[in-house]
């Protein structure tokens, strides 16, 4: 697909990965090669024929915009249990932060983390088969990503076998003031993959090595895929975890989903030595414990540093930043 801009979004057809196991040896391939090189180009693709189907996309869409229309009081009956690892409920933005959005976040169906809103009818169960959808879908998209690095067969799904901190956020983000318009300032995910859809508004971009932000066009049977820090440090910068950011659109408010498919949280992350020592590379990356990482950024949120230089990202770990 070439966008508005000109550059090239990859898409990868799934489907060769969810019929039956070798029917389709020359699809797999293809989409093996896309996300490859989009992997390492830049850090992001699309996906088709994903798994999630497109009308429980849709449902949610229509749930999450019901439910974000309520009072404020009635969205905060989901308001975050105290001593959740994340805040799991209803949320917003701090009012000092840049960013504006408000958001519905959940960790998987059946933790007691949990939080769901009475209403909108049906919206929880809409969210949790959504989230396990999502689930699915990011585990064949690892398995392509770990034969993409030529890795053992398995590797990371081995790595990554604690399904605990993953994260599903729904958001809502104002329309656009005359004199602002930012939704999410520009950053790279912390966590393994993210798996996003988007309303027909639009207003997600990605930056390119050459700096230029690309408008990912709104698309409602595609799913939009980026990596993030822990697949970039993994691979010691084989792939690259995706800046990207949401720019607020005038008399239009927007609604997205983003799945967040994570590692467990006492995991150590550092380049791995297919990518290091076994070809004589010095690791980029220092090691650290996720949940060490993922608090740090936690930080960022909750108390916005004023200036862009003291927000912490993946460098932070950098062999060169000593
Ligand atoms: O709302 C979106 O489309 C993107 C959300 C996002 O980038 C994030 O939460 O990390
Ligand atoms: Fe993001």
């Amino acid at each position: 697909m070439v966008n508005s801009s000109g550059t090239i979004i990859p898409t990868a057809d799934l489907s060769p990965f969810l019929t039956e196991e070798g029917s389709d040896e020359d699809g797999k391939k293809k989409a093996i090669e896309i996300i490859g090189k989009a992997c390492s180009e830049f850090g992001f693709f699309q996906v088709v024929n994903h798994g999630v189907p497109i009308h429980l996309m849709q449902k949610a869409l229509l749930g999450s915009n019901q439910f974000f229309r309520y009072p404020l009081d009635r969205k905060l009956e989901a308001r975050p249990l105290p001593g959740a690892p994340m805040p799991a409920g209803y949320g917003r933005q701090p009012d000092h932060s840049p960013d504006k959005n408000e958001f519905f976040m959940m960790f998987p169906p059946d933790s007691t983390f949990n939080v769901f809103p009475s209403n909108p009818q049906g919206f929880r169960e809409v969210v949790k088969e959504l989230f396990s959808c999502f689930v699915k879908t990011a585990s064949i998209i690892e398995n392509i990503i770990n034969d993409c690095l030529g890795l053992p067969s398995n590797f990371l799904s081995e790595y990554n076998n604690d399904r605990n901190w993953d994260l599903m956020s729904t958001f809502r983000y104002p329309e656009a003031s005359e004199t602002e318009n930012v939704g999410l300032r520009e950053h790279k995910d912390v966590n393994f993959i993210t798996l996003l859809f988007q309303d027909e508004v639009g207003g997600l971009e990605l930056k390119t090595d050459q700096h230029q932000w690309i408008p990912i066009t709104p698309n409602q049977t595609t799913l939009v895929v980026n990596v993030g820090d822990v697949i970039q440090v993994l691979s010691n910068d084989r792939y690259k975890s995706a800046s990207h950011r949401v720019v607020r659109q005038a008399g239009k408010e927007r609604h997205s989903y983003a799945f967040f498919y994570n590692i467990g949280g006492h995991k150590l992350v550092q380049p791995l030595p297919y990518f290091t020592t076994h070809i004589n590379h010095p690791p980029k990356y220092k090691p650290f414990i996720y949940k060490d990482y993922l608090q740090l950024r936690l930080r960022n949120k909750t108390h916005p540093p004023s200036r862009p230089q003291d927000i912490i990202n993946i460098s932070y770990y950098s062999t060169n930043s000593s």
